[in-house]
């Protein structure tokens, strides 16, 4: 696991503990089952072991619960050893319970840093093999029936069958969701939440082949805040970046489900609007331009601001790239500033830039 799979699962934690207290009310419930079992087959000290074992997971389960989690993973890892060596001492190492030290191997693995994992997962080695070696010299002290034996080493085995199975899926569960985020992060501008300048380029470059394809018009609105510094200057550069947040939302408002819009700079836009004209484009900028310049930001930010956007208009063209319908789109942009702001200019095709 990388260390940035590891980073990510820790800060998931919430996620990971619910786990071990899930872990906790399965281990409680085999051990009251082997409870009984244990005192049908006349092995009444490891029953009594059972009984503490269950007192164990409900304590590691309330701990858990109240995010003491050092103290619940210390109950559970007692609970693991000692079992493991009693089963093991008092019935044999064929009763399998030493099948859940193996569960430690993938927690140790994901909770601790690569060092102090080695150093534990070779203690652990050292136990098991241990444990194992001293089955072969002494003799169960409390030994059952041979079938009694296959019994309560294939229950144990299901059981830590079962549990793997569980940690693998959420294991998975677990990366798929951290790689969601990760992608869902690369392609964010992370303060206005709209796509990021790299990635609204990817999808305005599908949309411009589609529009290709099928013949199609396609136009992109570039959007500037007026005097933005002014604003950063006079309320604060925090309220300034409210203003970008609140913009993002008001820009969406104004857009259809499948129009494309994102942060292309500090505090400048792209629109990608398919299947639309240059008219219609026009249209939609100056609604837009309006419904900013009368927006009431008192409502929203507590401070009488004078927000209003240029907007610069333009086309694809035949077998035009990206850059160049932008390059058209800013060119326009410029002539809205330099010719009072608050305003949209479209340029043509035709335009030569
Ligand atoms: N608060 C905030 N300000 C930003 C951010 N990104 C860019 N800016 C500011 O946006 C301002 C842009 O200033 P200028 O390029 O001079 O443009 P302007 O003041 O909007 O003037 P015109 O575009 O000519 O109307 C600068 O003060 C930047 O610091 C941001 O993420 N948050």
């Amino acid at each position: 696991m990388s260390s940035m799979e590891r980073t990510t699962l820790n800060r998931q934690r919430p996620q990971f503990w619910r786990v071990a207290r899930r872990c906790c009310q399965i281990a409680a419930t085999v051990d009251i089952a082997f409870f009984g079992i244990f005192l049908a087959l006349g092995s009444p000290i490891l029953a009594w072991v059972n009984v503490v074992s269950v007192a164990m997971y409900a304590w590691a389960f309330y701990a858990f619960g109240r995010r003491q989690n050092a103290l619940g993973t210390w109950l559970v890892w007692t609970e693991v050893v000692v079992h493991a060596a009693l089963g093991s001492i008092l019935i044999g190492w064929d009763s399998g319970f030493h099948y859940y030290l193996l569960m430690f191997i993938p927690a140790l693995a994901v909770t601790m840093s690569a060092r102090y994992a080695i150093v534990a997962l070779s203690l652990l080695w050292l136990y098991y093999v241990g444990l194992y070696a001293a089955g072969l010299y002494f003799p169960p002290v409390q030994p059952i029936s041979a079938e009694a034996l296959i019994g309560v080493n294939i229950f144990n085995l299901s059981i830590v069958f079962a549990m793997f199975s569980y940690l693998g899926f959420f294991y998975v569960r677990t990366v798929s969701s951290a790689s969601r985020e990760l992608n869902r992060l690369a392609s964010t501008d992370s303060l206005t939440l709209l796509h990021n300048r790299r990635h609204l380029t990817e999808l305005a470059e599908a949309e411009i082949t589609r529009a290709e394809r099928y013949n199609k018009p396609l136009s992109v609105l570039l959007i500037d805040i007026d005097h933005f510094k002014l604003i950063n200057d006079i309320f604060g550069h925090p309220k300034g970046d409210q203003v970008l947040q609140h913009l993002a939302k008001l820009i969406r408002l104004e857009l259809r489900q499948h129009d494309l819009v994102g942060r292309w700079g500090g505090e400048e836009f792209l629109i990608v609007l398919p299947e639309t004209d240059i008219l219609t484009a026009e249209q939609v900028a100056e609604r837009m331009r309006v419904a900013i310049n009368g927006y009431n930001w008192r409502d929203n930010l507590k401070k009488d601001l004078s927000v209003t956007l240029s907007i610069g208009v333009s086309e694809l063209g035949p077998n035009e790239t990206l850059n160049r319908i932008i390059s058209r789109a800013d060119k326009a942009l410029y002539i809205s500033k330099s010719s009072g702001r608050n305003r949209v200019t479209k340029l043509n095709t035709e335009t030569s830039l």
